[in-house]
């Protein structure tokens, strides 16, 4: 059977835009930043047409450089990409702020999609060393905790971003969605707020099925993206062993397996690389069956595990802190 690949598959958001399932993410790591800028242009050649990334990543700029290239090359006009940025925690209360910079930044005047990156509300500290926009991304005390502040309400950012979605003189989102919200965050925003989020980006692969989660998004037609689907630094879950047995079963990769596990569920999913040949290979769909899916979805009951659990995100339920630092 002849299959497309990845980057040909499309999905329908709740509010009737159109999203590519497979899209480049750009949390590159601070020292690498630059590469952004290669990586986008790489993508969109191998027929990416979905970019993730976050006014906290820093990587904003070189996406911006890349996009303004591949404009001007007439490689793809800006209808053709799919962009989606977030709202970071310190900028709790100031979306439209957060908004207008990453839109500088990105070199553009839409985002597809705008994205609540965590439902908490950081204290601004000022940091004109490392900070973005002068504030420390992930402010600390002296002994090293996370500092909320005291006046903050997450749901407050997402009505934010409703109203500005909703603005019919504001042009600057075409769709709002969340990231990391527990069920029960969900379920207050479909219970208070007018527009339900099109999408929730959530840690996701195997190891990590959130099989609840997704019968909730999906029953509420919301759609996830997976994030870290390779299992974040250094793909760890390309040695899995049953991805490795599908891989082979299905003779492609350990990366195709992974990849195509969140398509076939009807999800979204954005795996990173800076490596134009892996950005390149990274691309492969394979149509497994509703038993390889069952299978790597039980891999999560015998050896679970959450890659991404940094110590700011331990006031969310379902999330630990692992990264805890005890000075
Ligand atoms: N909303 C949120 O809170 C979060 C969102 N994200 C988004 O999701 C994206 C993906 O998640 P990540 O954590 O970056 O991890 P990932 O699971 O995509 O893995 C990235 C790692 O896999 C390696 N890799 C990529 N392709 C490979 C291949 N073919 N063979 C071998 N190694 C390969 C990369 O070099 C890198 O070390 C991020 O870049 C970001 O855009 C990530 C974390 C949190
Ligand atoms: O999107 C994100 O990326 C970093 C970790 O890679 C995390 O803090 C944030 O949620």
């Amino acid at each position: 059977m002849l299959h497309p690949q990845a980057t040909e598959i499309s999905f329908k958001l709740n509010n009737g835009v159109s999203v590519p399932a497979l899209g480049l993410g750009t949390a590159s790591p601070a020292d690498r930043f630059s590469e952004t800028k290669e990586a986008v242009k790489a993508a969109i050649k191998a027929g990416y047409r979905h970019i993730d990334t976050a006014w906290c990543y820093g990587t904003e700029p070189y996406i911006g450089e890349a996009l303004k290239e591949l404009f001007q090359e007439g490689e793809i006009k800006r209808s053709d990409v799919f962009i989606t940025t977030k709202v970071w925690p310190v900028y709790w209360d100031k979306v439209s702020k957060s908004l207008d910079e990453s839109l500088e930044r990105l070199g553009i005047d839409y985002v597809d999609m705008f994205l609540h990156h965590w439902p908490l509300c950081y204290a601004k500290v000022e940091d004109l060393v490392n900070g973005i926009s002068d504030l420390a991304r992930n402010p600390v005390d002296s002994m090293g905790n996370p500092v909320y502040d005291p006046k903050g309400d997450w749901l407050k950012t997402y009505m934010d971003m409703e109203r500005i979605y909703l603005d019919p003189s504001d042009n600057r989102v075409r769709a709002i969605g969340v990231s990391n919200y527990p069920i029960e965050y969900l379920q207050k925003v479909l219970d208070t707020c007018k527009v339900k989020p099109v999408v929730n980006q959530i840690e996701m692969h195997p190891r990590l099925p959130q099989l609840e989660l997704n019968k909730f998004c999906h029953d509420h037609d919301i759609l996830l993206t997976a994030y870290s689907p390779l299992g974040s630094n250094g793909a760890p879950n390309i040695k899995l062993t049953l991805v490795q047995e599908l891989a082979k079963k299905y003779s492609t990769s350990a990366n195709d397996i992974l990849i195509s596990y969140h398509i076939r569920k009807g999800n979204l999913v954005i795996p990173r690389s800076l490596n134009p040949a892996r950005i390149a290979t990274n691309v492969g769909f394979v149509f497994l069956t509703k038993e390889d899916l069952e299978a790597l979805d039980s891999v999560g009951k015998t050896d679970p595990y959450r890659y991404i659990d940094e110590d700011f995100a331990a006031v969310v339920p379902g999330f630990a802190g692992r990264d805890k630092v005890v000075g």
